[in-house]
């Protein structure tokens, strides 16, 4: 609750004349803090001149050298220009410190103040001030400008609290755009102090900077926080990396500006570490991209990736969402068993796997789906459902294969041999027992079709010389492996399989229901293999071609002999610096690529995963250290305990440090309120967390009179009149078509979500369209409408059908006392 506190504290005893001072003060420190990031924007280039320079002496030695120093002077600069804007947002005025220690960013270490820091009669002098931003800056004195946010020194400005106030006296934050300083805001940590700088009596302006931050309209993109910071959340993002740091907290408690604060924070802290690479896993493309934009502006960039859980497959992206009873059979670890099954069953499919019609969405090149115009949508859709979009049609067509895999015949020895279709299921069904992937068990069953046609023969008895019979065995098997038709039967009988052809093998209803037998039921099979020939990828297929991979396993390939590096044949002399630059970069972007491990795996929104995603992120994390963060009050998994043992394996034995947040950002009371009604049938027993301000503005409820579409229409144009920023209307998900074409030509300041798309992001203001029907969609309903009345930061409506029976007041029934 600090963030409280500060509020009742924070007062404006000054006039504009002082506010103008205060400006004026930190107008000057910003100008000296631009020109010494001009000069060393200047050294910066300088480097750069003088390794391209050192470029021509055309030693190894020296290349290598100009090399990285060409490469640290390019990033050097590139974060410089990128940090430019808005980067000085704070300052903290100290009380002396306990020792004289400084830090290795030139700050005092001390976090309690020193004794006789205060006076008895509670007067005192600030005996430091330090200046915080996005990154850091030494004056040429190596005496700090601005102290990195990341930086230890930099932790009070984050951590201290009117209740635990360390050396801090007074809180800035300031407000600047490029060059200029628009405002500060100040929050008295010590208001009991009577303290002085220079000689003059310490002023405070302005209301505190978290109101100001939380009053601001919402655009598109979500913005970082690093200038209102709180206390709890500090503790979060500064949590030693070591095993597995886990937080949880309620709607708008921060949870996702905290982990991407974090992502920054590991990297600033040990970046070589980290090269390894932080994943950040979220919901949705929607909060991908909301949320994407976040990272560069704290300055880091390249070793993140923030990656969909349906797009975490190279090559593959979800395009489709399932219905809840498809995601509900394809989530869950029954469906491993399933795969397991048909991993080796495929095999068997007519004409061999793979060899059907190929999908061009099998390989994942669909496109994103541009579904009512929203970047990042994904299409929803089961037919069997109701709902639309799905694709019905049903090509069962199979190209013929051909070769037989029923029959082997080959000539060796000038004897014509044979194995018939029940030998070659038994020498099959013997390679399989075999627990190796696969793929991997490949040249096992090579090796058994060799004996039986070895002992079919007959050769082997012609010999009792055990030397003589392997000689004649070993060209017996060298004459029959290098036969086309040999050849072409192991590969037809018992080809490499991809992941995508098992799938695609699954769509048989038929095979499926072999493979599923006692798993899942027949309904769930039908269900499944229809969902099986849409075109294109759900989120949770893509979990499930991941889990195949794994399953299957790849065999070893002849390495591919190193392109040549066209550093290895220059002698030093041509045009060096483009060559070097771009393969500095294609390398980047390779090793970019090539990456299926991290070194720190973030997961949002954690408690939405299946059993089965779980698995396929818990894969790339093997040694990684973790963060994750969820609300199991939002989960639209409809079975928790089986998500958290998935969990759990993925996250292994590792120690856990837990966090809570408690304080809700987002949400104004009024709500807030409103939404623990729902939270309350959701899950009876726990807390919301405290909403930090309130607007005064009661959620509003409207009736459907003539048509639904108008009745949202007209709320929807009606909030964007009252809002800034931006108006998202939730509906249930097989409502998200007609809904985007209801707010046609309201212009992009409102979009049309379907309920588990709105996860994770927020709008100033929010229609919820009939709660009963988005509570009703599935087993978890209740908690996606959780998640659904918690995304306004200022205005909420909530439109009922008549399924809502609503009361005189158009309560619905759901959302009355
Ligand atoms: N310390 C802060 N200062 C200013 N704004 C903050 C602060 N903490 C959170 N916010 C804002 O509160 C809103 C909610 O934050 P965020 O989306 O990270 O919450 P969340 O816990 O992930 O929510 P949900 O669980 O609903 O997805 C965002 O607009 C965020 O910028």
């Amino acid at each position: 609750m600090a963030a409280q506190v500060q509020q009742e504290t924070a007062f404006d005893p000054v006039g504009d004349s002082v506010r103008d001072r205060e400006i004026g003060v930190e107008q000057e420190h910003l100008d000296r803090v631009y020109q010494r990031l001009e000069e060393k924007i200047h050294e910066a280039e300088f480097l750069m001149n003088d390794a391209a320079q050192r470029g021509q002496v055309g030693t190894p030695g020296a290349l290598a050298e100009r090399d990285a120093q060409v490469f640290r002077a390019g990033i050097h600069l590139n974060r410089l220009n990128n940090e430019f804007e808005d980067f000085l947002f704070g300052r903290i005025d100290l009380l002396a410190g306990k020792d004289g220690k400084k830090g290795p960013d030139g700050a005092y270490t001390a976090v309690e103040p020193a004794e006789g820091a205060v006076r008895p009669d509670n007067t005192a002098e600030i005996a430091e001030t330090l200046h915080i931003g996005r990154i850091g800056v030494l004056d040429s004195d190596y005496a700090p400008l601005v102290i990195d946010w990341r930086a230890p020194a930099a932790a009070p400005f984050y951590r201290s609290t009117p209740v635990d106030p360390g050396r801090v006296v007074r809180r800035r934050v300031i407000r600047s755009k490029g060059r200029r300083v628009l405002g500060v805001e100040d929050d008295l940590m010590r208001p009991e102090l009577k303290a002085s700088l220079s000689g003059r009596e310490l002023p405070v302006i302005g209301d505190g900077a978290l109101m100001a931050a939380l009053g601001q309209a919402r655009s598109h993109t979500m913005r970082d926080i690093v200038a209102s910071i709180q206390a709890e959340q500090d503790l979060v993002i500064r949590a030693p990396a070591a095993s597995v740091t886990y937080v949880e907290g309620g709607p708008g408690t921060g949870k996702t500006a905290v982990a991407l604060h974090r992502a920054a924070y590991l990297l600033y802290q040990d970046r070589r570490r980290y090269a390894g690479g932080i994943l950040i896993v979220s919901p949705t493309p929607l909060l991908v991209a909301y949320t994407e934009g976040v990272l560069p502006s704290l300055g880091e960039e390249g070793q993140v990736a923030i990656r969909a859980v349906g797009s975490l497959v190279d090559g593959a992206e979800a395009t489709l969402y399932d219905s809840p009873a498809v995601a509900r059979a394809k989530g869950s670890y029954r469906m491993l068993k399933v795969l397991r099954k048909a991993a080796r069953g495929a095999l068997e499919a007519p004409g061999g796997p793979g060899q059907g019609p190929a999908r061009g969405r099998r390989n994942g090149q669909a496109s994103r789906n541009g579904h009512n115009g929203q970047a990042g949508q994904l299409a929803f859709g089961d037919p069997e459902d109701g709902f639309a979009d799905a694709d019905d049609s049903d090509d069962e067509s199979q190209a013929p294969s051909a070769v037989s895999t029923t029959r082997l015949r080959v000539v060796a020895f000038g004897r014509r041999l044979e194995l018939e279709a029940p030998e070659l299921d038994r020498i099959r069904q013997n390679a399989l027992s075999g627990t190796a992937p696969v793929n991997l068990l490949r040249p096992r069953a090579r090796k058994l079709l060799l004996d039986a046609l070895w002992s079919r023969s007959g050769a082997g008895t012609r010999h009792t010389d055990p030397e003589l019979a392997a000689e004649l065995r070993s060209s017996f098997d060298e004459d029959v492996s290098s036969e086309d038709s040999f050849i072409a039967f192991v590969d037809a009988w018992w080809p490499e399989l991809a992941p995508s052809a098992v799938l695609e093998a699954m769509a048989d209803e038929k095979r499926l229901g072999r493979w599923a037998r006692r798993i899942l039921n027949p309904g769930e099979v039908r269900r499944v293999a229809r969902s099986l020939k849409r075109d294109g990828l759900s989120v949770h297929d893509v979990a499930m071609l991941d889990e195949l991979q794994a399953i299957l396993g790849t065999p070893a390939r002849p390495r591919k002999k190193r392109d040549l590096d066209p550093l290895d044949q220059l002698t030093g002399l041509e045009e060096l610096m483009p060559v070097r630059e771009e393969s500095q970069r294609e390398r980047a972007e390779r090793l970019a690529q090539e990456r299926t491990e991290y070194a720190h795996v973030i997961v949002d929104e954690a408690q939405d995963l299946t059993p089965m995603q779980w698995r396929m992120i818990g894969r790339r994390g093997r040694h990684a250290t973790w963060t994750v963060v969820g609300d199991p009050a939002q989960s639209s998994w409809s079975d928790p305990d089986e998500a958290a043992e998935a969990r759990d394996e993925a996250l292994g034995t590792r120690p856990r440090r837990r966090f809570t947040l408690t304080v809700n950002y987002r949400n104004p009371a009024e709500i807030a309120e409103l939404a623990a009604k729902v939270l309350a049938l959701a899950m009876p027993g726990s807390t919301s967390p405290s909403a930090v301000r309130s607007t005064g503005v009661r959620p509003r409820y409207a009736v459907v009179r003539d048509s639904l579409a108008k009745t949202v229409r007209e709320e929807a144009a009606r909030l964007l009149d009252q809002v800034d920023g931006t108006v998202g209307v939730v509906v249930a998900m097989n409502r998200r078509a007609e809904a985007a074409r209801w707010l046609a030509g309201l212009g992009d300041r409102v979009v049309a979500l379907g309920s588990l798309e709105a996860k994770g992001l927020e709008y100033d203001a929010t229609v919820v369209v009939s709660p009963a029907e988005i509570a009703d969609e599935s087993p978890a309903g209740l908690r996606v409408l959780y998640v659904a009345l918690t995304r306004a930061t200022q205005q909420l409506t909530v439109v009922s059908a008549d399924r809502d029976e609503p009361d005189a007041n158009g309560v619905p029934d759901l959302l009355r006392d």
